[in-house]
């Protein structure tokens, strides 16, 4: 698995070019791109700034040389390279496994290009994933109603090596919604976001047009769009 996350990673990482801004995501096959980019950096002489996505982002950028700045000083991104949990073939996306699907939305709608790197395993017909949603906690009841009408049984996650509910980066809850096989992502996505103290779900159906998605493979890599 991890030769195919390799793969994937390193290959993305050739996508950026020099004085470029990339949105760095979160997740073990990020982070093969944030390894092979600080490569470049050190070796090449390539001149970039990232801006994380999450702590552990920026932990890892930090680790491998590269250059850290913000979504408020760049608004507006040249590329951005993340993960996923599920691509459809239309690429809509799940993600939020590792809890950084907020500022991952907020990377991802910044940037021009956006670069998925996903091994095979990755890859369905349809969405069907349990579906992330980052939640005010002062909310979190109210919202967790509201996500059941639309059909899920909201499931609050749980920390690992904390006792209680996982906070993300950004002081918030998290619900995995278990919705099925998801027949129209888009209009899911429309929905969860009309609740009030949902701060974003994990549903990327909006940006398709600027996904390319690399997947890894043992040897090698394939690489799809829609264009
Ligand atoms: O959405 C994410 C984090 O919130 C990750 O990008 C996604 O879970 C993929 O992670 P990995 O590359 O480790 O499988």
């Amino acid at each position: 698995m991890s030769a195919e996350k390799r793969n994937a990673g390193y290959r993305a990482a050739e996508e950026v070019e020099d004085g470029m801004v990339v949105g760095l995501g979160t997740g073990s096959t990020v982070f093969f791109a944030m390894e092979r980019l600080g490569k470049r950096i050190a070796e090449d002489r390539l001149s970039i700034a990232g801006v994380p996505t999450s702590y552990q982002a920026a932990i890892r950028a930090r680790r491998y040389g590269i250059p850290l700045t913000s979504l408020d000083e760049y608004p507006e991104l040249d590329i951005a390279i993340d993960g996923a949990d599920q691509v459809d073939p239309a690429l809509c996306l799940i993600k939020g496994r590792g809890a950084a699907l907020l500022r991952e939305k907020c990377v991802c709608d910044a940037a021009q290009r956006a670069v998925i790197v996903v091994d095979g395993t990755k890859m369905v017909e349809a969405l069907n994933a349990p579906v992330p949603v980052e939640v005010l906690p002062f909310a979190v009841e109210a919202v967790s109603r509201r996500l059941a009408a639309l059909g899920a049984d909201p499931v609050l996650r749980e920390a690992v090596k904390k006792d209680g509910p996982v906070v993300t980066d950004n002081g918030n809850f998290i619900l995995d919604c278990s919705f099925g096989t998801i027949a129209d992502p888009g209009r899911l996505e429309t929905a969860i976001a009309s609740i009030p103290g949902t701060l974003e779900c994990g549903l990327f159906s909006a940006y398709t047009e600027k996904i390319t998605v690399i997947v890894g493979e043992e040897k090698g890599c394939s690489v799809v769009s829609l264009h």
